[in-house]
């Protein structure tokens, strides 16, 4: 029997394709009550992941559990977890409520069940209509509502946010937090943070096959630094009195003055007490999307690299970067 936690369990997962490692021992936990996101940059081994958390693709090395077993070892698989990985095909003949109940009567599940689940998408005015004839939203909630059917515990979705516009995402986004709300497991995968953001409580994050976040996004959030930019007629007296005073201090190539933590009151009032002059002074932010661009070293190309003295705050990820951001960007 499984544990009817709604935990998805991932331990030391690898699976390599010959000589490429597409995903290299992952460990992370997904929790009930909760919707994770999984990111990444293009290639870098989510849907992978995903494919083996639901038995589709064996793992090199490791395992995934749902309920404490493996995929193919849960009893009722359809009445634990619903997935949506690719862009469903929809037979051209078929409305929307019979190719639901097509699929119901596989799984065993009564028609009622196929006509409720198009309700909580929101697609039952449109149950006698064909998919063909649906916009990509439609489509995408279609096969959710396909997921749906085993009223399964956890849902699995891989892009789910795909090529949806911004009121396609909104209704997502509510979806999945009712759903996570009522006590259910989310884990949807994106390789574009805003996308998302709005929508997941916990990160994931992988680039090429490895995981250098998995936190909560409020905790990457708080990650989010700033800096103090400052042109000073004397740097090297400057940024001992800033050193002095407990601040890190970086010399950009342009000859100014990088202050972590700091803004430019605080640095201007240190160096009036120093008697050093200021030429010059600027207030800098990295963004969510900034760091996401940080963890996944470059591989993430949703943002363009940061501008003059972005080398500061570039660094590439470690295996040591996988448990948290610990205040170390
Ligand atoms: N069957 C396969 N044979 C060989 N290589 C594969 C196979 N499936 C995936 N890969 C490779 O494994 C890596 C991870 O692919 P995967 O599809 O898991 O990434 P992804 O993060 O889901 O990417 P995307 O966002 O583009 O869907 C890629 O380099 C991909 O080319």
């Amino acid at each position: 029997m499984h544990d009817g936690s709604g935990r998805i369990i991932v331990q030391g997962l690898s699976k390599r394709y010959g000589p490429l490692s597409a995903v290299q021992d992952l460990d992370f936990a997904v929790r009930p009550g909760t919707v994770t996101g999984f990111l990444g940059p293009n290639g870098s081994g989510k849907t992978t992941t995903l494919r083996m958390i639901l038995g589709l693709i064996t793992p090199t090395s490791g395992t995934a559990t749902i309920n404490g077993l493996p995929f193919h070892q849960l009893p009722n698989p359809a009445s634990v977890i619903g997935a949506v990985l690719d862009a469903q095909s929809f037979h051209p003949g078929r409305t929307a409520q019979n190719h639901l109940r097509c699929y119901a009567a596989a799984m065993n599940v009564p028609d009622e069940q196929a006509d409720r689940a198009l309700e909580l998408v929101g697609l039952a005015p449109a149950a006698k209509r064909k998919p063909s004839g649906f916009s990509l939203g439609m489509r995408q909630r279609l096969s959710l509502a396909t997921a749906l059917l085993g009223d399964p515990q956890v849902l699995v979705l891989d892009e789910p946010a795909n090529g949806l516009d911004p009121e396609g995402i909104a209704w997502l986004r509510n979806f999945l937090k009712a759903f996570a709300a009522s006590g259910r497991t989310v884990l949807m995968s994106s390789h574009f943070l805003r996308e998302i953001e709005h929508t997941v409580d916990q990160l994931v994050v992988i680039s090429r096959g490895r995981c250098v976040y998995d936190g909560s996004i409020d905790q990457l959030r708080s990650a989010q630094q700033s800096r103090a930019l400052v042109q000073a007629a004397d740097p090297g007296a400057l940024a001992a009195e800033l050193q002095a005073s407990g601040y890190r201090v970086e010399s950009l190539p342009d000859g100014r003055l990088a202050v972590l933590g700091a803004d430019s009151r605080q640095v201007a009032d240190i160096a009036l007490a120093a008697g050093v002059a200021l030429y010059g002074m600027q207030d800098e932010r990295i963004g969510l999307e900034q760091l996401f661009f940080q963890l996944t070293s470059g591989q993430y190309t949703g943002v363009p690299q940061a501008g003059p003295g972005a080398e500061v705050w570039a660094r590439p990820a470690q295996s040591g970067d996988q448990r948290g951001l610990g205040g170390s960007v």
